[in-house]
């Protein structure tokens, strides 16, 4: 097969006070080392600032490695259901030791180190050898955003992935709303406990609902708050991004669809309301686990007019504006984490993607199959650095070794 390279039209940032002003803040993930995730057994990698291709064939362990990255900077996965996935079939644990570096102009750069680990279902985080308060605190220091070709679903797909997509955005411009997040799903499974033993016709006191739907209605509130500013953050860099990468002319808009009611005394009054009908339902029937994100195309919705190449212009187009709203929210360029792109795109897509993150400055990871294709003119030798990956094992490619 024949095919064009991919132009990644980065530069090398510049040095403080060079053209376009300081340096903007950045963070880099300097080294990092990986025990038992997934087929990586054991891999201690040192990456350059700016561009990192990860190159292998299929299976070998490309998207794993960007997986372990992912979970030293979120404690989370982007593609595993469970995390025990992660672990290292016939080992008991996963880790990953990753040290991170923020650079804000010339003042002295921040190095700290991050662990993340998984033992059976537990997940353990440090940050310089000491707990983080909570998770969310842990994920919001140093912020990544991946791409990965299952994304490609997210316009068409359940509004499941848009909420999740909401949700990291965020939890970056209000590290609270993943803790009312998590409150409001215990709840909500509780309430519905409640009421499915109502219908049994098991003794239920009115104060033990109206005690679960309270919580559901106080932090179902605060979630729905936390999405509808995301939403509003979210918007303008959608707008700009899909103006970018889609035909010019065409106009995008993002609308917050809510499911529930940012107001406390609605939402109670709307639970306390449904308890027949969501006693036989397999959730509520109101509440911000029915949100979403209402996409559309020159007044139309997406999912009803937009082709195929416009769904993944559209899905380019939220991947860069996470990474912009992110990047605002937080103040730092993010680490951007691409799996597999060009297979999944045509290469004008793929161009214009990687063209518009371009812009992002930030250090950036990406996985291919086909390294001969990633040509990157504009960044100086030692800003980039290639690893192959083998059978889980990876290896740095010296830049002679380009094809
Ligand atoms: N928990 C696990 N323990 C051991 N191996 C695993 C585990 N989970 C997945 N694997 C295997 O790890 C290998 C690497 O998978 P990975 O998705 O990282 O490959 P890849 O190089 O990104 O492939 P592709 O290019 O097809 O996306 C696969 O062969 C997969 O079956």
């Amino acid at each position: 097969m024949s095919a064009s390279p991919i132009a990644l039209s980065l530069t090398t940032p510049q040095a403080p006070g060079g053209p376009g002003g300081a340096t903007p803040p950045s963070l880099l993930l300097e080294r990092l080392l990986v025990r038992g995730v997934r087929n990586v057994a054991h891999a201690d990698v040192q990456p350059a600032p700016r561009v990192n291709v990860i190159w292998g064939n299929n299976g070998h362990g490309k998207t794993s490695l960007l997986e372990a990255i992912y979970f030293a900077a979120t404690s989370r996965s982007f593609r595993a259901h469970r995390m025990g996935e992660l672990v290292q079939h016939g080992e008991k644990v996963a880790s990953v030791r990753a040290r991170f570096v923020e650079r804000w102009g010339d003042l002295p750069p921040l190095a700290r180190e991050q662990v993340a680990s998984i033992e059976g279902r537990r997940c353990a985080v440090l940050i310089d050898g000491n707990r983080p308060p909570s998770l969310a605190s842990f994920a919001t220091r140093s912020p990544v955003v991946a791409f990965h070709p299952n994304e490609l679903s997210l316009t068409t797909g359940p509004a499941s992935g848009r909420r999740t997509l909401l949700d990291r955005l965020a939890l970056f411009m209000d590290p609270r709303s993943a803790d009312h997040r998590a409150r409001y799903d215990r709840a909500l499974r509780a309430r519905h406990e409640v009421l499915r033993r109502a219908e049994r016709a098991e003794a239920v006191g009115d104060a033990e609902i109206e005690a679960f739907e309270e919580l559901c209605a106080v932090h179902g509130a605060a979630v729905t708050r936390a999405r509808a500013a995301a939403v509003t953050a979210l918007g303008p860099e959608l707008e700009h991004a899909f103006a970018h990468i889609a035909a010019p002319g065409l106009s995008l808009s993002a609308r917050y669809a809510p499911g529930g009611s940012a107001d406390v005394q609605a939402a109670r009054e709307a639970l306390a309301g449904q308890r027949r009908r969501d006693a036989h339902r397999p959730s509520a029937g109101f509440g911000p686990h029915r949100d979403d994100l209402e996409l559309s195309i020159d007044g139309h919705p997406v999912r009803v007019v937009a082709s195929q190449g416009q769904h993944r212009a559209l899905t380019l187009a939220l991947k860069a504006a996470e990474t912009a709203t992110i990047r605002a929210a937080r103040g730092v360029e993010p680490i951007l984490l691409l799996d597999d792109v060009s297979s999944e795109l045509d290469p004008d897509r793929t161009e214009a993607l990687l063209t518009f993150l371009g812009t992002a400055r930030g250090q950036v990871f990406l996985t291919t199959t086909r390294r001969e294709l990633i040509v990157t003119p504009g960044v100086d030798a030692a800003d980039r650095r290639d690893f192959r990956v083998q059978d889980g094992a990876v290896t740095p490619l010296s830049p002679g070794e380009r094809p």
